[in-house]
């Protein structure tokens, strides 16, 4: 676990792996954090340098003014990246996450070796809806919306088979700040990469879980339809949140990627 101050606020990353292995990074989700990929990192950091982050406004990361750009989480990934020493990295993105993903394939293609989008899309949401929900969250809390956040993150199974699974997770979502949460979603309300996802040159893997309620199939599968050459997969029995709800599927389709793409 580190602390570092990169564009002026203060980031907690961690990595595990060979200093020397070919580097992976992580964002996650809205309301996640860096724990969010404990599993899968854990697993991969055999092979591969794991970098795992959290955002600003989210986790143990500098809870710092909003409002927030993609641009400027893309900017805090390369600042990381640079203090790392990274020339290059392979790039995983949960829904904003996968946000961030697009922009940096867009702006620091050089950067990159392989792209990953997960749940994810070029536009999510629109004006009204992330308009919304920053007032529910400024006015009431994010304990205010916890119940509809859930039913979009994980499948009505896992509602009722993963209950304590269910707790913790919450508890996870209730642990963001509720400045850094709505700072976030103003971020996702302006988003729209949709005219330059067509320039993206990166090896990219777009995959999305079946009954994701928050970026459903179809609207995964047209930005998928955009990049070029990109490869899109289906996780069953999924929701929005694969590193939680189905991990093991998930690694299965990273590891595959990354062995076609990234040179060890
Ligand atoms: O709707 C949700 O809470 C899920 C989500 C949308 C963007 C993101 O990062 O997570």
């Amino acid at each position: 676990m580190a602390f570092t101050k990169l564009n002026n606020v203060r980031l907690h990353w961690r990595e595990t792996g060979r200093k020397d292995a070919p580097a992976v990074i992580f964002a996650n989700s809205l309301g996640t954090d860096c724990r969010l990929w404990d599993e899968v990192a854990a697993a991969l950091s055999a092979k591969y340098r794991v970098v795992l982050y959290d955002k600003r406004g989210h986790g143990l990361s500098e809870n710092a003014p909003g409002p927030y750009s993609i641009d400027m989480l893309a900017d805090d990934v390369l600042a990381l990246a640079d203090h790392l020493e990274l020339a290059q990295f392979a790039f995983v993105g949960l829904s904003v996450g996968g946000l961030i993903a697009q922009q940096l394939a867009v702006k620091a293609p050089e950067r990159l070796s392989a792209l990953v989008i997960c749940d994810s899309a070029a536009k999510i949401g629109n004006d009204e809806s992330w308009n919304a929900r920053i007032e529910a969250v400024i006015t009431n809390g994010l304990a205010s919306i916890t119940g509809p956040v859930m039913e979009r993150w994980f499948t009505p199974a896992y509602h009722a088979e993963k209950q304590m699974e269910l707790a913790g997770w919450i508890q996870m979502l209730l642990g963001t700040p509720n400045d850094g949460y709505a700072a976030t979603c103003a971020a996702l309300r302006e988003a729209d990469l949709t005219r330059v996802v067509t320039n993206i040159k990166t090896p990219t893997l777009v995959i999305c879980g079946d009954g994701d309620q928050s970026t459903p199939p179809e609207l995964v599968k047209q930005t998928a339809d955009l990049i070029p050459g990109a490869k899109f997969e289906i996780i069953k029995g999924c929701g929005h949140i694969p590193p939680a709800e189905q991990p093991e599927a998930l690694l299965t389709l990273l590891t595959k990627h990354f062995e076609e793409h990234i040179h060890v």
